[in-house]
């Protein structure tokens, strides 16, 4: 495959898709996503056996669990995926909306006009849900999409892309909106980020290396969406059955996910009374604690102990891995964390409100919870429908992105004869 040539025509296809959807009606954009939902739960079997055939090969080249979890799609996978789609066909149309609509004293009214982005790339991890979230979120914001996903999925990838291209087609909508490449050479990467007369933004899911690269060569746009290194901080005025289960689930719930905590942070008046009921529970799980000197004292007894080590507090595992610090207080929680996170998620657990406030304010991360799991930090979750991804940017969106993170403003001028005296 001349992949040059092949990714220039995938561009151009974007592109004169992506004047037709910026204009389509929300009839017909809402009866695409039902067509593909419905085609997804029709054809249900016939994607796991394209799941299925990634799963062996992924498996084959020793694929780590929690990324295999990832790459996964049972039954209730694919019905979720079905369902997404139907939430974001109930969604309010973003495209087209004015607001601020105000007469000047020219009598001009001047407003500004909600408008879909244009082509949108974007490059994730191999996990299918993405690409028909992904999909359906660029078809209600009226924008069109190539789509990169990760290798390992490429045959569930492109059983998928089949379906919303039915939709689409069945909708009257160019089938051209959604492309999903057909290559996973990553000399695609390379064509896609450096196309600007096509792609008007770049949307990278993924860890360092992909970043590094795409910093380096991208000649579009980007809202990233980066790794996570999520923090739960448990004060010394936190409930301690509402931290324990909040510490549990926000390691434990999936270990590959970017909303995972990768470290726990514990007030030092309340860590003997805590760490070794934590401890029983990752127990069960198996799940290894590189704690720092003082946790490793409390925990000398645990199976799975080990040191930390300066870098531990920095990693992400997207594992049964934790690492655990001991601190004195709030502000030094809050030090570490501004230092070391990856300004995704981070989590208090407290009772105080004054302190909570404080958390709020001066963590300087995409989302900052107070007293409930990292591992809610989802579109879905925060009510978006769905999402592209959690953006780690500060500009354009952050967090969660949805329909509105998919979309810009224009302003719209309504004169009736003006002229600037
Ligand atoms: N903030 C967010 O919303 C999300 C963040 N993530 C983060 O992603 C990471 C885990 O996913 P993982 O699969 O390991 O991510 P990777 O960064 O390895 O891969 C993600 C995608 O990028 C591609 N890619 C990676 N490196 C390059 C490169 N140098 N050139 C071209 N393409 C490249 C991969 O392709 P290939 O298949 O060829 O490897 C894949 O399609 C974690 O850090 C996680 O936190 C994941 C999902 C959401
Ligand atoms: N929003 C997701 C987490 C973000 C995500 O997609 O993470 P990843 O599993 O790393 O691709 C969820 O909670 O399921």
């Amino acid at each position: 495959m001349d992949i040059a040539n092949y990714m220039q025509q995938i561009g151009q296809q974007a592109k004169s898709a992506s004047r037709l959807m910026a204009r389509a009606s929300s009839a017909q954009k809402n009866q695409a996503l039902r067509l593909i939902a419905a085609a997804i739960l029709r054809e249900a079997v016939a994607i796991r056996a394209a799941n299925h055939i990634d799963m062996e090969a992924a498996r084959a080249t020793g694929l780590a669990p929690a990324m295999l979890d990832r790459l996964s799609l049972s039954e209730q996978a694919i019905n979720n995926m079905a369902e997404g789609l139907l939430q974001i066909a109930a969604l309010p149309d973003p495209i087209g909306e004015i607001t601020d609509l105000k007469f000047r004293p020219s009598g001009i009214q001047v407003g500004q006009m909600r408008v879909s982005l244009g082509v949108i790339g974007i490059i994730y991890e191999a996990r299918p849900n993405v690409t028909v979230d992904a999909a359906g979120l660029c078809i209600k914001s009226g924008n069109a999409t190539i789509l990169r996903g990760g290798s390992e999925a490429i045959h569930c990838n492109q059983a998928l892309a089949k379906l919303v291209q039915e939709g689409l087609l069945g909708a009257g909508l160019p089938v051209q909106a959604v492309q999903v490449i057909e290559t996973t050479d990553r000399a695609a990467v390379g064509q896609l980020i450096t196309m600007p007369e096509f792609v008007d933004v770049i949307v990278p899911r993924g860890g360092k290396g992909l970043i590094e690269r795409l910093i380096k060569e991208s000649t579009v746009p980007m809202i990233k969406h980066l790794d996570g290194i999520c923090h739960v901080y448990i004060d010394d005025k936190a409930d301690l059955v509402k931290a324990a289960n909040i510490a549990f689930n926000a390691k434990c719930h999936r270990y590959g996910t970017c909303n995972t905590m990768e470290t726990l942070l514990v007030a030092r008046p309340i860590a003997a009374q805590i760490l070794p009921k934590l401890a029983t529970l990752y127990a069960r799980k198996q799940v290894e604690l590189r704690c720092d000197a003082e946790a490793f004292a409390l925990l000398a007894d645990y199976p799975y102990l080990v040191a930390a080590q300066e870098a531990d507090w920095s990693t992400e595992y997207l594992a049964p891995i934790l690492s655990i610090k001991i601190v004195s207080d709030l502000d030094e929680a809050i030090t570490h964390i501004n230092h070391y996170s990856s300004q995704h998620t981070d989590t208090l657990v407290s009772e105080d409100y004054s302190r909570a406030l404080r958390f709020m304010r001066e963590v300087d991360s995409a989302s900052v919870i107070v007293n409930a799991s990292t591992r809610f930090a989802d579109g879905f979750e925060f009510g978006l429908g769905a999402e592209i991804g959690i953006s780690t940017d500060k500009l354009h969106a952050r967090g969660p992105v949805g329909l509105h993170g998919l979309t810009s403003v224009k302003y719209v001028v309504f004169g009736h004869g003006e002229v600037r005296e």
